[in-house]
């Protein structure tokens, strides 16, 4: 990008606009945590399209975030809480106080559950289980373990926790979505590692989708 080009900026109400449309949307959480940029879908929207663009753009873990409610309406724990082994003792991870991992899953209507198929299925009737809520049976459309890692959000959201989870959550709030969205972290093809803000905002430009930086979501939604 050359110097006398704007950097490509989205406002707040162009962020959550793009995610009432079903969009996807960039969020970078901060220098000073992953530094990292993801692909954030609302989980509905989700189709194998959607998933082949995650793999092949971002290349992250593909995971579906799911509110404080929800998790507790469906009994979803942290892993951390329930991995009865010592690797889930002493959790210091570098970027922040905790990770919001809980389980993975499958939907019991998928084969293996990795494909582009199986795993938007997966994802979409998570979104229908955030929409429905306590009257959908969860252990009855899901088994664990899957291919699909589930977020749990701080109750809270970015007044709690300031990760892509809490991010997330927050936009689906604003944009009346479920709270259900995909989350997938964007790495660099050259060097493997997470794709620079710089970088992240061209290629936003350039599928002319928003990018913006998590301050930004906290000052207005936090
Ligand atoms: O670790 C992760 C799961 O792939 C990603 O960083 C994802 O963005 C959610 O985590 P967090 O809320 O901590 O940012
Ligand atoms: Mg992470
Ligand atoms: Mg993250």
């Amino acid at each position: 990008m050359s110097r006398s080009e704007p950097q490509h900026a989205s406002t707040v109400e162009d962020v959550i606009g793009a995610f009432g449309r079903n969009e996807p949307v960039l969020v970078h959480d901060a220098a000073d945590r992953e530094g990292e940029t993801d692909l954030i879908y609302p989980a509905g929207a989700v189709t194998a399209d959607a998933v082949a663009q995650m793999r092949n753009d971002a290349g992250g873990l593909v995971c579906v975030a799911l509110s404080d409610p929800v998790c507790e309406t469906f009994d979803l724990p942290f892993a951390q809480d329930i991995i009865d082994h010592p690797v889930s003792s002493n959790l210091d991870l570098a970027y922040d106080d905790r990770s919001s991992f809980s389980l993975t899953v499958n939907h019991r209507d998928t084969y293996t559950g990795i494909t582009d198929d199986d795993r938007s299925l997966t994802i979409r009737k998570l979104a229908d289980a955030a929409t429905v809520g306590e009257e959908f049976d969860f252990a009855t459309e899901f088994h664990a373990p899957g291919h699909v890692h589930l977020l749990r959000a701080a109750p809270n959201l970015l007044s709690d926790r300031q990760g892509h989870t809490e991010f997330g959550l927050a936009l689906a709030d604003a944009a009346g979505q479920p709270p259900a969205v995909v989350v997938c972290e964007m790495l660099d093809d050259e060097t493997g590692a997470a794709r620079s803000p710089t970088s992240a905002r061209a290629y936003a430009q350039h599928h002319d989708l928003a990018f913006i930086e998590g301050r930004d979501l906290i000052d207005r939604l936090g």
